[in-house]
C-alpha cells in the first residue's frame, strides 16, 4: 500500500495548555501571522481537508473558519488526547481516509512535503509513519491510522503511557528522516518548536533569514 495524500485529511494539534509560553500559541504572532494560521497555510496545500483541535476558543486571525473539535476526554492525555480525537473527527467526517496527518501548533518551518513523503512510507492501513530529523524523532508530525482509533482509546483509557513515543514504540512506527533546512547562517531544523518567548525570539530570527 502506498497511501496517497488525495485522501489524507490533516490536523493541527493546538490543545495544549502554553504553560511555558504563558499564552495561547495558537494566538501568538511570527512575523505577523498568528501561528495558527502560519500552520493551516503550511497544512492545507498538503491534505484533502483541514481540521484544528483545541480545548479552547480559537481565532482564526485571516477568517478561514475550519473545524475545531476538543479532545474527547476532558481528563488531558497530552497530544495524544488530541491524536485520538483527530481520528474520531476522520472516522465521522471522511470516512474514505485511512490515515490523517497530523502537526503541532507550535512548528512553523515543516517541510512543504511533510505528508507525501510520509505518506509514501506508509505501507499498510495500521502502519503509523512519523518525522525524524537531525535534532531527533518528532512524533506529533505523522501519519496516523483510522483504524487504530479504538486501540488508541483502549491504550489511552487503560491507563498507557502518555507518551506518543511509547505508543509509536507499541505499533512498531515507520520513520521518514528529513533533511536540514540549509540557510545563510546555517541549517534549521525543519521541526524547530517554539515552546517558551526565548524560542519565538529565535524563530523571529530565522524567519528573517529565510525571508531575505
Ligand atoms: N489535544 C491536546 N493536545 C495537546 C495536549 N498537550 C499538548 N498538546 C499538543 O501537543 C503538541 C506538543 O505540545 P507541547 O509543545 O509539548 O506542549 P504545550 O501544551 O503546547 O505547551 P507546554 O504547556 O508549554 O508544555 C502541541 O501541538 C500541543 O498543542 C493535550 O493535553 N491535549
Ligand atoms: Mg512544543
Amino acid at each position: 500500500m502506498a497511501t496517497t495524500t488525495e485522501d489524507i485529511p490533516g490536523v493541527i494539534l493546538a490543545g495544549g495548555l502554553s504553560s511555558r509560553m504563558g499564552e495561547d500559541k495558537a494566538r501568538i504572532r511570527l512575523g505577523g501571522v498568528c501561528l495558527l494560521d502560519r500552520a493551516a497555510r503550511r497544512l492545507a496545500p498538503q491534505v484533502s481537508a483541514l481540521a484544528v483541535n483545541a480545548n479552547g476558543p480559537v481565532l482564526f486571525a485571516e477568517g478561514e473558519e475550519l473545524p475545531v473539535f476538543a479532545d474527547l476526554d476532558t481528563a488531558r492525555a497530552g497530544p495524544l488526547g488530541g491524536i485520538l480525537a483527530a481520528l474520531d473527527h476522520a472516522g465521522k467526517h471522511h470516512p474514505g481516509a485511512s490515515h490523517v496527518a497530523t502537526v503541532p501548533i507550535d512548528s512553523p518551518f515543516f517541510p512543504a512535503d511533510l505528508v507525501a513523503r510520509l505518506a509514501r512510507a506508509a505501507d499498510g492501513p495500521e502502519r503509523i509513519v512519523a518525522a525524524r530529523s537531525a535534532g531527533g524523532l518528532h512524533p506529533v508530525f505523522a501519519l496516523w491510522p483510522v483504524a487504530l482509533a479504538g486501540d488508541l482509546a483502549a491504550w489511552l483509557a487503560g491507563g498507557g503511557a502518555l507518551r506518543v513515543r511509547s505508543y509509536l514504540e507499541r505499533h512498531q512506527a515507520r520513520e521518514v528522516a528529513f533533511p536540514p533546512v540549509e540557510t545563510p547562517r546555517g541549517p534549521l531544523d525543519p521541526f524547530f518548536n517554539i515552546n517558551t518567548p526565548d524560542d519565538l525570539a529565535a524563530a523571529e530570527n530565522w524567519l528573517w533569514i529565510l525571508e531575505r
